[in-house]
């Protein structure tokens, strides 16, 4: 199965390092047996009072403590928490403007406990993040796993003797000229030859958001950010933003 192969490349990747991840397709499928219609917005999911509590369910619960359980049988010390476990990652409400989002966590400037991450990582445990967080008065939110991912990366790079990188995972080998021929990856990515593929519609959809959210993280200190393939975490293909 292709996750339990990342994961063990995952267990390979040497010193420090923190696993965040999504599961929206999984959430998706668990909705749909229950009866309760998938929507997503700009690629972002309207969660409602029995979404909330579904997604909750699947991503803390399940998917999260699969990959700890998975992570120990590989010998990792890997400690499974949401935004709420440690105070990691507070959030916000996103505010209602055209569309109600419901309750869908936006990050801001302190939105990640930086020291409970050193704490952790200094003490050999491994963080495995799932894609909900808390706003700090007892309401659970739901947060794109990439946006926390970033998020993480842009606090820790805040530590001067820190070398962080970031890579994104998906199940594409990086960007592509074309979505469906493997063979035209680009591998490598500056914000204008962005601009200029989005605006051709080469890149689209969920892309968007991703490359978005990792030319702000080149900005801010992280020294690298990929895009890649799960598959490929240990190997030189993939996108590297410039
Ligand atoms: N130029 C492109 N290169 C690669 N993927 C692209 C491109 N344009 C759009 N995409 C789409 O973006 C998707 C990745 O975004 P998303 O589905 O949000 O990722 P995730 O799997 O992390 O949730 C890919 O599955 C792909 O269909
Ligand atoms: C607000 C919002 O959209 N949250 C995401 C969180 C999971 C996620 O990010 O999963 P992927 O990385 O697999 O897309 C969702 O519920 O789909």
């Amino acid at each position: 199965m292709q996750l339990n192969q990342f994961l063990e490349d995952f267990s390979k990747v040497e010193g420090a390092k923190i696993l965040v991840h999504g599961g929206g397709r999984g959430a998706s499928e668990q909705l749909k047996r229950m009866g309760i219609e998938p929507k997503m917005i700009d690629g972002r999911r309207i969660t409602d009072a029995e979404t909330l509590e579904v997604v909750v369910g699947f991503y803390a619960g399940v998917t999260n403590k699969s990959i700890v359980s998975s992570l120990q049988k590989l010998g990792v010390n890997a400690m499974g928490i949401s935004g709420s476990d440690g105070n990691a990652i507070s959030g916000v409400k996103r505010p209602v403007k055209t569309v109600d989002f419901g309750f869908v966590g936006d990050l801001h400037e302190n939105s990640v406990n930086g020291k409970l991450f050193q704490i952790l990582l200094k003490n050999e445990l491994i963080p495995v993040v799932c894609a909900i967080t808390h706003d700090g008065n007892g309401q659970l939110l739901n947060t794109n796993a990439d946006t926390i991912a970033s998020a993480i990366a842009k606090e820790l790079a805040k530590i001067k003797e820190w070398n962080v990188e970031l890579y994104f995972c998906f199940d594409k080998n990086g960007v592509m000229k074309d979505v469906n021929d493997e063979s035209s990856l680009i591998s490598e990515i500056d914000f204008e030859f962005y601009q200029e593929l989005k605006a051709d519609g080469i890149i689209n959809e969920g892309m968007i958001p991703k490359l978005d959210n990792a030319f702000e993280v080149i900005k801010s200190g992280v020294k690298s950010v990929y895009i890649k393939h799960a598959s490929n975490v240990n190997m030189e293909i993939g996108t590297k933003l410039i």
